[in-house]
């Protein structure tokens, strides 16, 4: 997929695993979220080693090409090169939009986190962001250090789809949308609900609704 059809995808739920190193667990789960409705799946597991890393980002290669879905890579542009994933997504930590897209080249995607701040935001399109997300929106158990964002944020254009993260439920995500979010970027409402693919459409159904 060329990076404008991939960039065209960047609306409505975006769903990032949880830490969770047992492969067979975490594809039935990502499984379920894909057949719910998810066409943007970030590979997010901060408790895996490399070798772990490599075979989970590559499985998981596997089953969003199956339905169709973006597959972005979070933090390591290296990896996502090597598994073939449609991007990176990259924080603070984890080095420069100029560095990944030298690696990745011209037609991957490159989202950047911006916290709080808009002023990264411009900065990072600037730098050639293909998105920008803002958060933490609320209360995050995966994430409880996270700095908090305010709604104002979301209400700029920053000529790039923006994505809201933290906390977020179906309770809460109609704000975000309403505030101008393009896509809500979801670990546990999705991924620790009894039924997973029943929470991958509801939160989808947001959307229709916007
Ligand atoms: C879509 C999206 N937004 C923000 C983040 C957070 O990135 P970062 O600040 O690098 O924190 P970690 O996820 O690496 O802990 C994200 N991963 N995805
Ligand atoms: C990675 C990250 N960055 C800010 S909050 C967060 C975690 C989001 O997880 P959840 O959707 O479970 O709050
Ligand atoms: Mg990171």
């Amino acid at each position: 997929m060329s990076r404008k059809i991939l960039a065209t995808k960047l609306r409505g739920l975006y769903a990032i695993t949880p830490d969770c190193n047992d492969t067979g667990d975490l594809l039935h789960r990502v499984r379920r979220a894909l057949a719910g409705g998810v066409h943007m799946l970030q590979y997010r597991n901060k408790l895996a080693n490399t070798t772990l890393q490599h075979e989970q980002a590559l499985a998981l290669r596997g089953l969003t090409r199956e339905f169709g879905a973006v597959f972005i890579v979070n933090d390591d542009a290296q990896l996502a090169a090597k598994v073939d994933a449609d991007g990176v997504h990259l924080g603070a930590d984890d080095g420069e939009v100029a560095a990944a897209r030298a690696l990745l080249g011209a037609e991957k995607l490159i989202g950047v986190s911006c916290y709080n701040r808009a002023e990264l935001a411009r900065q990072a399109v600037v730098a050639g962001a293909d998105y920008v997300a803002f958060g933490a929106f609320f209360s995050s158990s995966v994430k409880p250090e996270a700095v908090r964002a305010e709604l104002e944020l979301l209400r700029q254009d920053y000529g790039v789809p923006v994505v809201a993260i933290g906390g977020i439920t179906l309770e809460n995500g109609g704000v975000l949308i309403e505030a101008g979010a393009d896509a809500l970027a979801v670990i546990s409402a999705v991924f620790a609900a009894s039924d997973v693919q029943q929470a991958a459409q509801d939160f989808s159904k947001l959307f229709s609704k916007a």
